[in-house]
């Protein structure tokens, strides 16, 4: 049988589950989901097999009117990341409805040549009219060529929506392994899976002002991995909200990152973390590159 490969890229506004719908259909945890949007800051190749057809999903951050740097850095990654496609997947959130920034990614791809498909999301809390009428409403402007309606969470919908984009996919040799699932180091999955737990551990606005940066990651001869990381905020009161009482709540990060990282990988990890103040980290070009993002002016 020939192969098959190609790119897909997920779009879609902050929150409207296009992480959890890569995982979904890559099979594994690879991209962090929380219930804070925003929460996807780089991009990051989902890698999921049909077949002999390989799909690479490219997990783009929601795009949103960006004010601060950091802000536009992320929406800059994600057109970036729509560029080679071969598809276009607009994920939506069919119980919130259309909004602004759905408006305007609607716009921003209403003229591509690619092929563009739409996908209401997180039907197991939709009411039924409301996710027709919205289907109806985007599908007004012909701009679709298939509409799928899928539970990302409860996986509805999911199996259908991957045999399409699998039916979709150009011939082609493949790019990766086919046991391969994403494009991230294990330097970037050690920094993400901590992030997610600050995202989840945390309150308020903290976890923006927030970074995480891995600065050793080493194997041990017995197999197991060390990694020391750096947790940055901005003032020294956000340091104190991220230790805890006594240091409480950095310990809990600690524990939960490590045991994430220990059942992705398979092996013991020992996980060291610093909180450090860095006022206006996120001003510093070096930051950005560790995020993977490129520096906007
Ligand atoms: N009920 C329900 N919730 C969902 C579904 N898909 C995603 N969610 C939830 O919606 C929230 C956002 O999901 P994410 O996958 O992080 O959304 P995202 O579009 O990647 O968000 P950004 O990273 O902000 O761009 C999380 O709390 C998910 O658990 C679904 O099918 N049904």
């Amino acid at each position: 049988m020939t192969s098959h490969c190609g790119l897909v890229a997920i779009l879609g506004a902050p929150n409207a589950g296009k992480s959890t719908l890569v995982n979904a259909l890559v099979g594994q945890k690879i991209a962090i989901v929380s219930p804070k949007a925003q929460t996807t800051r780089t991009r990051l190749l989902g890698i999921a097999m049909e077949g002999e057809t390989q799909i690479m999903l490219v997990d783009t951050p929601g795009i949103f009117a960006p004010e601060r740097r950091l802000d536009r850095a992320m929406v800059q990654a994600a057109w970036g990341g729509a560029q080679d496609a071969d598809l276009l997947a607009l994920v939506i959130d069919a119980e919130k409805g259309i909004g602004r920034r759905t408006e305007r990614i609607l716009n921003g791809i209403v003229d591509r040549p690619e092929r563009k498909i739409l996908v209401l999301n997180k039907v197991d809390v939709t009411r039924k009219d409301a996710l027709l009428d919205t289907a109806a409403r985007i599908n007004q402007g012909a701009t679709f060529d298939e509409t799928f309606f899928i539970s990302a969470t409860t996986g509805d919908g999911v199996a259908e929506l991957k045999t399409y984009l699998a039916g979709q996919m150009p011939e082609g040799p493949w790019h990766f392994p086919a046991d391969q699932v994403s494009d991230a180091s294990e330097r970037l999955t050690a920094t993400e899976i901590t992030r997610e737990q600050l995202y989840l551990q945390l309150h308020a606005e903290l976890p923006y002002a927030s970074m995480v940066r891995t600065e050793t990651y080493a194997e041990r001869p017995d197999g197991s991995v060390e990694i020391h990381q750096q947790i940055l905020v901005a003032r020294p009161t956000q340091r104190a909200i991220v230790l805890g009482k006594g240091g409480s709540r950095i310990k809990v990060i600690g524990a939960a990152a490590r045991e994430e990282l220990t059942r992705i990988w398979g092996v013991p990890v020992h996980l060291y973390l610093h909180v450090k103040v860095q006022e206006n980290w996120d001003d510093s070009r070096d930051a950005y590159r560790e995020m993977g993002l490129d520096w906007v002016e």
